[in-house]
């Protein structure tokens, strides 16, 4: 008989319409609705990628069917069969919607996955904690990948995108060297720091890698779409990294925006729009590397961290 391993795949979410915007915006301030500049502000940031359709939902969709997709092809155990759900953080399937699903189908076992690599507290460990609430209180067991940061396969596709616009740098004249890598990541309150949060290394840690495969030398890791709050945030930020270099002569720059896999408001607004601005203010050119989206490297990483939860879970049990 084959068992049903429930797959809640985890994600921030994104709202169904600008309509939408208000009611997410206030999910993600706990509740507190945004002044109305704020939600202007937030609204135009949106209309200006996409003027009102919001490709992180597409995105994320196809992520999760093409995962399942990966599970269950080349699958190692035949008395296994993968059904994955879809669990956002501030968007509707919420990620306790995701776990009711499981329950409603008669799932009893489950593995978590978060759509991000790098663990803190305060984004993935915030997204386990939701799930492994809702799954106690619904008899699910649960088990969870934190990161996979250093996965070889994420460090083989996020290479080959660095190298595939080193080398249009290239055929637009420029010498490979001359080329600065600037890897990123949302920025998350300083205080993160104090508590030992392992996201600020594991940034590093992948960043490094990337490096080595590709041959990189002139990288340098930066934050970027840091939280308008009062507190610090991590820095510097891109769009100041960028004005430094202007000073040293750097005229290419490559982005390389780690922390994410998909193709949302950080990447198509913060750095396609508002870096680029500052890009072509300086006189630098920019690119960006392409997004892993469901790149099928990428579901082989995530198919492979969540059979090996599945495997491990199987054996401590037996
Ligand atoms: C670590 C991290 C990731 C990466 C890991 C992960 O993916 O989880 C991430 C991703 C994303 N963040 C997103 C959107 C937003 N994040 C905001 C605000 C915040 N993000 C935070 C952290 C993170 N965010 C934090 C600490 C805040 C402050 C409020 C709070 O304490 O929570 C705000 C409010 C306005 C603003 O500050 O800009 C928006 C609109 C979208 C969806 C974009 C789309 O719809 O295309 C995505 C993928
Ligand atoms: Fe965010």
């Amino acid at each position: 008989m084959t068992t049903q391993i429930g797959v809640l795949v985890m994600s921030y979410g994104t709202p169904e319409s600008l309509d939408g915007v208000e009611a997410y915006y206030t999910h993600i301030r706990r509740g507190n609705p945004p002044s109305p500049e704020q939600l202007k502000e937030l609204k135009d940031r949106y209309e200006a990628i996409v003027g009102g359709v919001f490709p992180l939902r597409e995105n994320t969709d196809r992520q999760v069917e093409a995962l399942q997709e990966a599970l269950n092809k080349d699958n190692r155990d035949p008395e296994v069969e993968y059904v994955c759900f879809q669990g956002l953080k501030h968007a509707h399937p919420f990620i306790e919607d995701g776990v009711q699903a499981m329950a409603d189908q008669g799932i009893t076992r489950s593995v978590g996955v978060v759509l991000a690599p790098h663990y803190s507290a305060m984004s993935v460990g915030g997204y386990i904690k939701r799930a492994k609430e809702k799954a106690e209180s619904m008899g699910i067991e649960m088990a969870f990948v934190e990161s996979y940061h250093l996965h070889p396969k994420l460090i083989e596709v996020l290479a080959n995108r660095l190298s595939r616009r080193l080398d249009e740098f290239e055929e637009a004249g420029a010498n490979r060297d001359e080329v600065r890598v600037l890897f990123s990541a949302h920025s998350l309150p300083e205080r993160i720091l104090a508590t030992g949060d392992p996201y600020r290394d594991q940034l590093l840690e992948t960043s490094q890698a990337i490096a080595d495969k590709t041959g990189v030398k002139s990288w340098q890791f930066t934050w970027q779409s840091a939280g308008r709050t009062a507190e610090p945030w991590l820095g510097p930020d891109i769009l100041d990294t960028l004005r430094e270099l202007s000073k040293e002569q750097v005229k290419y720059v490559l982005s390389a925006p780690i922390g994410f896999v998909s193709d949302h408001l950080e990447v198509l607004y913060d750095l396609d729009i508002e870096a680029q601005n500052i890009a072509a203010e300086l006189d630098m050119r920019l690119m960006r590397i392409e997004s892993l989206n469901s790149d099928p490297g990428y579901m082989e990483v995530l198919s492979d961290v969540v059979r090996s939860k599945a495997d491990q879970w199987k054996a401590d049990r037996s």
